[in-house]
């Protein structure tokens, strides 16, 4: 800990070794003893002076340093990762200048030859920038910067934006002027727009009132949240014999009081927006604490999630890629996927127990769920229903979506004897009919207009009367082993096969 030492109260002290010392410490905690050597009187080589002594001292504690990530976002970044409110502000426009014309020397010419008065006529109007019906054009104060977001594939969270949550874009450049009209003066300098980069799958709203601003849904895509105040216009000043002639010259000139305040840049905007993260994924997995999901991705794509025995491993979601199956020709692009691992649901998410529900929202743009229940559990049907119940009350839309039931760890044997009948009986909880995909839009648009993706939408509470056997049944019911590579052929087939179901059926729900 850097510690800075406290002053000796006495002046006719000096202590020698002195502690580190620190700037921004700021006095407090309990005084300390240290033994240090104190000095009596002026002469400092004189040992006999020399005294060592107990003095209590106050030490100090270094302030946290500010830019070092708070502790409670460290330990929790689950529950800020995909959630933020940031404020943004552009920078105010230059200000522009008030001008005069430069005065005019009335030399005899007289006795100059016509060369010489040539060259000076030429010497005595200076090239202003003129506009195409030959007005002056006067320089203008520099545009201030704006503030725009961008989905950036480089990024996958939003906890940088909580380390750093305000913004400001450059204020744009004075016309540098020193009062004089010359043909040197220029437009102050636009100031570069501010570009803050977000994962891919932000939306981007304004804290008042919730107003959608954009969706940030492919890379590149970006949003000018704020934009920067206009520069400052300049004017000239005149006396009132010549108004008339400058008034042929330019049509900027303009005396009046009210117009003054147009030489001075307009200022920028401010605005507080919310950002969410909603992965953009195709399939998504879901499934109990310790089912296996994190295992299932590890075995069919490239992603490294981490695997552990204990539950709640998962804390965000993770993404892989599932390539194309090739045996599929001209069909291998459909079976090409992004797969997002989410955390383990438990029952009772929904009143906040395990980690909650907050994370269903990265399903929002899957086409399709992916249920991965352990076979070994101690009752797996039941594991499955209490994950569709979970699910139902985050948005019953969820379970109208084509899904597929994977029933892991059948390297076990107590998995592996009643496979066949687990998978009969959840082949058949549900009905056969697919939700028109009017009801899927008309659930999306409700819920991007009312702002508020957590709180169940009126469409929502009607549809929450549903059972869970009222919604479509599992397109396939596959048992593997993830763990153990058993199966993952047949089942990557089911989950390839469901995905171009879910192309024909509803291609545009991503
Ligand atoms: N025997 C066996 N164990 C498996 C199999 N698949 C996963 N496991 C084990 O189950 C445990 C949990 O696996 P994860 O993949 O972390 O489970 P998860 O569903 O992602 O868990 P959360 O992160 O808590 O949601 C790990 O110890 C895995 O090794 C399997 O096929 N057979």
């Amino acid at each position: 800990m850097p510690l800075r030492m406290a002053r000796v109260a006495s002046p006719s002290f000096s202590v020698y070794p002195t502690l580190p010392t620190d700037s921004k410490a700021t006095p407090s905690l309990s005084p300390v003893t240290f033994l240090l050597p104190l000095r009596y009187g002026k002469k400092r080589n004189q040992s006999s002076l020399l005294r060592w002594q107990f003095i209590q001292c106050r030490v100090a504690k270094v302030k946290d340093d500010p830019s070092s990530s708070s502790p409670s976002l460290i330990k929790e970044a689950h529950k800020y990762f995909d959630h933020v409110f940031i404020t943004v502000r552009s920078g105010d426009g230059g200000h522009g200048a008030v001008l005069t014309m430069p005065t005019t020397q009335r030399n005899p010419t007289k006795t100059l030859s016509r060369h010489e008065k040539e060259a000076m006529k030429k010497k005595r109007s200076p090239s202003y920038k003129r506009d195409s019906d030959g007005s002056l054009i006067l320089p203008m104060g520099g545009h201030g910067g704006d503030v725009a977001i961008y989905a950036d594939e480089g990024k996958d969270s939003l906890l940088e934006l909580h380390k750093k949550n305000r913004y400001s874009a450059k204020r744009g450049g004075n016309v540098d002027a020193m009062g004089v009209l010359t043909s040197m003066l220029h437009d102050g300098n636009a100031a570069p727009a501010m570009r803050i980069p977000v994962p891919i799958g932000t939306v981007v709203r304004r804290k008042q009132g919730g107003k959608l601003l954009a969706d940030l849904v492919n890379p590149g895509d970006e949003v000018l949240v704020a934009r920067g105040g206009q520069g400052g216009i300049s004017l000239l000043e005149m006396p009132e014999h010549r108004r008339k002639t400058l008034m042929s010259l330019t049509t900027n000139v303009m005396r009046d009081e009210n117009d003054k305040v147009l030489v001075l840049g307009q200022p920028g905007q401010e605005v507080t927006l919310e950002l969410i993260l909603r992965v953009v994924a195709d399939v998504g997995l879901v499934g109990l604490p310790n089912a296996g999901k994190s295992t299932l991705l590890a075995a069919i794509t490239f992603a490294k999630p981490d695997i552990a025995e204990y539950p709640f491993t998962t804390l965000m979601p993770n993404l892989g890629r599932l390539d194309g199956d090739p045996r599929l020709g001209a069909l291998k692009y459909s079976s090409a996927a992004t797969l997002a691992d989410l955390p383990g649901l438990i029952e009772g998410a929904h009143l906040g127990k395990g980690l909650g529900r907050n994370f269903l929202r990265h399903l929002r743009r899957t086409r399709l769920l992916v249920h991965v229940v352990d076979a070994a559990a101690e009752n797996p049907v039941k594991d499955y229903r209490t994950v569709k119940e979970e699910l139902r009350m985050y948005n019953p839309e969820y379970l109208e979506r084509p899904h597929v039931v994977i029933l892991n760890k059948i390297d076990l044997t107590e998995a592996r004897d009643r496979l066949p009948s687990l998978i009969e009986e959840i082949a058949n909880i549900g009905c056969n009919e697919m939700a028109p995909k009017s009801v899927e839009s008309l659930e999306g648009a409700l819920e991007t207009s009312n702002g508020h993706e957590n709180q169940p939408s009126p469409l929502s509470t009607i549809k929450k009367e549903k059972e869970i056997g009222e919604y479509p049944r599992p397109l396939a019911v596959v048992g593997v082993s993830c763990l153990k590579h058993i199966g993952i052929n047949p089942m990557l087939k089911e989950i390839r096969a469901a995905l171009r179901k879910c192309n024909d059926y509803s291609p545009s729900m991503v």
